[in-house]
């Protein structure tokens, strides 16, 4: 747990939008403190109101009701630039900025302090050579973003959110059109630049492997409970990432932090190497396993890979996985 003061708190936040004078409700009920040098990954499923506490943390949707600070001032009560040199956000829309460099844009996060047509002075200058650094897109400063992978495009919005040198960096979905590895690799950078340059990072995502992974924290928020927070590792310990699953057909398995269907089964006695068991339970799984699995057996070998499943006092033995599922399945 951290020892600083969270830098953001709300309290019995209740938000919605107005529509004339007609409210329309999304969540109630939240409460959270977000504390710097901490990534925060908030998850829940589409449409139960993230984007809208986004919103209201950047000033552009005002709460209904409740409490909502930024450094125990409340958030309605700061000018709009000032907000913005507190604040860092970063977006899911792409930047229609082709013909712009890296380094064009990252310099674009100094406007907060120094007005559109402002000058850059030496300590903006710095800021902007500190990101490009600090997310290693310093090497590619001079390529136009138009000619830029969406991982690199991704870490260039980094920067120049990191450039304006706010104290909270907020991210909606950073890592949703990049390959497996850049997803890891932003969530790592930005798990780098809360604890190195101690701020307070929180980051919309629906990848829950990678959040368990990178987090220091996790809200969790549902219609039904509103906002569960807690360590990634303490929430799967107690079960709770399960209300991030609102359907009955699926569950978190807690041994592997993957999302499983609930199929009810008993599996045979399974004897090999640890990291080979839970591939095999899939298999069983994905394949309307026989009845009377619990009393079979399967024993795994190695060098070559082989299978043995005894089922019914009798033995079959499988060179592949796939035999083994396609007997399962067709037998
Ligand atoms: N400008 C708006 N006016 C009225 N209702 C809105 C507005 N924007 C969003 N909503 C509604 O508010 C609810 C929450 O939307 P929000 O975009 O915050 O969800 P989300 O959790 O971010 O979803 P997703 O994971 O799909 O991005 C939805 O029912 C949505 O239709």
């Amino acid at each position: 747990m951290s020892k600083q003061h969270p830098i953001l708190q709300a309290n019995d936040l209740e938000l919605g939008y107005l529509k004339g004078n007609v409210l329309f409700p999304v969540a109630r009920n939240l409460a959270f403190d977000l504390y710097p040098g901490q990534l925060t990954c908030l998850m829940g499923p589409n449409g139960v109101g993230k984007s809208t506490l986004l919103k209201a943390i950047l000033g552009s949707n005002p709460p209904i009701r409740g409490k909502l600070t930024l450094n125990k001032k409340n958030i309605a009560d700061y000018a709009a630039e000032h907000l913005a040199k507190q604040i860092a956000v970063v977006l899911t829309d792409k930047v229609q900025t082709g013909n712009m460099t890296v380094y064009d844009l990252v310099c674009l996060g100094r406007i907060p302090h120094t007005g559109w047509w402002g000058k850059l002075a030496e300590e903006d200058l710095q800021a902007v050579e500190k990101a490009l650094v600090s997310t290693k897109t310093k090497e590619i400063e001079n390529r136009k973003l138009n000619e830029l992978s969406d991982g690199q495009l991704q870490k260039t919005m980094i920067a120049r959110a990191l450039a304006q040198d706010g104290e909270v960096l907020v991210l909606d979905e950073p890592t949703a059109h990049l390959d497996l590895v850049n997803r890891f690799e932003i969530m790592t950078l930005l798990r780098e630049l809360a604890h190195e340059n101690s701020k307070a990072i929180l980051v919309v995502t629906h990848d829950l492997e990678i959040a368990v992974e990178t987090a220091d924290r996790l809200w969790l928020m549902t219609k039904e409970h509103s906002l569960v927070t807690g360590s990634p590792e303490g929430l799967m310990i107690e079960g709770k990432v399960n209300l991030l699953v609102s359907d009955n057909k699926w569950h978190v398995n807690p041994l592997t932090g993957k999302m499983e269907l609930n199929i009810p089964l008993t599996y045979p006695e399974i004897t090999g190497p640890a990291h080979i068991i839970p591939w095999i339970k899939l298999a069983i799984r994905k394949s309307h396993p026989l009845n009377d699995m619990d009393s079979a057996s399967i024993i795994v070998y190695r060098d070559p890979f082989s299978l043995k499943l005894t089922y019914k006092n009798q033995d079959y033995h499988f060179s592949s996985i796939e035999k083994l599922m396609h007997f399962l399945k067709y037998n």
